[in-house]
């Protein structure tokens, strides 16, 4: 794309822009969104790396700061034209109280909402997930469905109650009149479990197999399938509906799209393994000596520990009732519906997106190889 100052005119705000996918939305905006003049990276941690991008021809304003404030979001937004709204507390394992989970993902939205109403920003894109449909918790299977499909969505945990509140809110702001009289057109992406360089969950099993001898051992059965998403795709997904929602306003707005490329279905384990296979770990079969009532059981005693002992420090394991039941219920996505309404196709291949996965595991301090 030729440069040009004359098309540079548009001012992004991502939220959640230092987080793991916000990283990749911020740099895949600087390289795909010729039409950017300034972008704002709105976050309570403020990384680093952010200085090595402000001196490109895209004017880079880190914000440090917190969406639970609506005066700080406030500023964050004013004068924006498009909010991608990807910052929220990511919590599955107990680590922070439902109401902080509250906080973040649902006030926070509101005041994001809020912020695009009185400032008179028109576009909002909300990063939203696929646990706001499910695993429910009675364990039906979602298989290779899509936006359509019909599904008992039960929540319990906050973070799935938190998402899908928050989703609400965000489609349900779609035609409000922002300042100035023009409607806010907004929609939501629905990644499954995202993959890439900078997952620290990906990062956290990897350490443990190191300290296991360079083995992983199966928990899960190999045909319990668990949709996947390259990190990279679902930035491209976020800077194409961000763009999209000005052209085809009456079509995307109020939307929910799933997030979806070329990784294959497998289970939880066998996926992670395309990738810690290639840097030296191995998954080991275990299930005659693991069944999943035993596994259950080391579930349930994991939260009771945590419950026990917080009063004296953090236990938060991988493995809990509500983990152990996410990666035990098949839910895959089968959809087309953002190619059809927005032009989406994968700008990574699954070749490409486990390349360079791996590249990432493996540039991983103390790796296996
Ligand atoms: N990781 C996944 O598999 C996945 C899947 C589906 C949806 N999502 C959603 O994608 C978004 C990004 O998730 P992620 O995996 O990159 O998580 P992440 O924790 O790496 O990123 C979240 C970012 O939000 C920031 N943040 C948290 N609380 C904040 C606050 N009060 N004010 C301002 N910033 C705050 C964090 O500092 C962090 O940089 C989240 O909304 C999450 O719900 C993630
Ligand atoms: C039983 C263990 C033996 O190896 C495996 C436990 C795996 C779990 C820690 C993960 C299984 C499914 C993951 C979640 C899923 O990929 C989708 C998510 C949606 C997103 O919005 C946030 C992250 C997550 C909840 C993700 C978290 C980790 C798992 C529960």
């Amino acid at each position: 794309m030729a440069e040009s100052t004359e098309v540079r005119k548009l001012v992004y705000l991502v939220t959640g822009g230092c987080g793991f996918l916000g990283e990749h939305v911020v740099r895949m905006l600087l390289q795909r969104e010729p039409r950017l003049s300034e972008l704002r990276v709105f976050d309570l941690h403020l990384g680093p790396w952010l200085e090595e991008l402000k001196t490109g021809p895209v004017q880079v304003t880190a914000i440090q700061g917190d969406v639970t404030e609506a005066h700080e979001v406030a500023a964050a937004v004013a004068g924006a034209h498009v909010v991608i709204h990807a910052a929220g507390l990511v919590d599955v394992f107990g680590r922070a109280s439902p109401k902080t989970i509250h906080e973040v993902n649902v006030q926070g939205t509101k005041n994001v909402i809020e912020a695009c109403v009185q400032t008179g920003t028109r576009f909002l894109v909300y990063t939203s997930s696929m646990e706001v449909v499910g695993p429910n918790i009675k364990g039906h299977p979602f298989y290779r469905g899509n936006e359509d499909t019909p599904y008992e969505a039960v929540h319990k945990h906050p973070y799935p109650c938190s998402k899908a509140q928050a989703e609400r809110l965000v489609l349900e702001a779609n035609g409000r009149e922002v300042r100035g009289g023009l409607p806010l057109v907004t929609c939501a992406l629905r990644p499954t479990g995202i993959y890439g360089e900078g997952h620290q969950i990906m990062r956290d099993f990897y350490h443990q197999g190191l300290r296991l001898g360079g083995r992983l051992f199966r928990a899960i059965p190999a045909s319990v399938e668990h949709g996947r998403v390259y990190v990279g795709n679902v930035a491209w997904m976020h800077v194409l509906v961000a763009r999209e929602l000005e052209r085809r306003a009456a079509l995307v707005g109020g939307q929910v799209y799933f997030c979806y490329d070329e990784s294959p279905y497998k289970s939880y384990e066998d996926f992670n393994m395309e990738f810690l296979g290639p840097c030296g770990l191995r998954l080991v079969e275990t299930r005659l000596l693991a069944p999943y009532w035993l596994l259950m059981l080391l579930a349930f005693l994991n939260a009771l520990l945590q419950w026990l002992l917080r009063p004296l420090l953090l236990y938060a394991p991988l493995l809990n009732p509500y983990t152990l039941a996410m990666a035990n219920t098949t839910f895959t996505v089968s959809t087309d519906k953002a190619q059809r309404h927005f032009g989406y196709e994968p700008l990574f291949s699954w070749e490409d997106s486990r390349t360079r996965t791996i590249r990432w595991v493996r540039a991983m301090e103390g790796s296996a190889q």
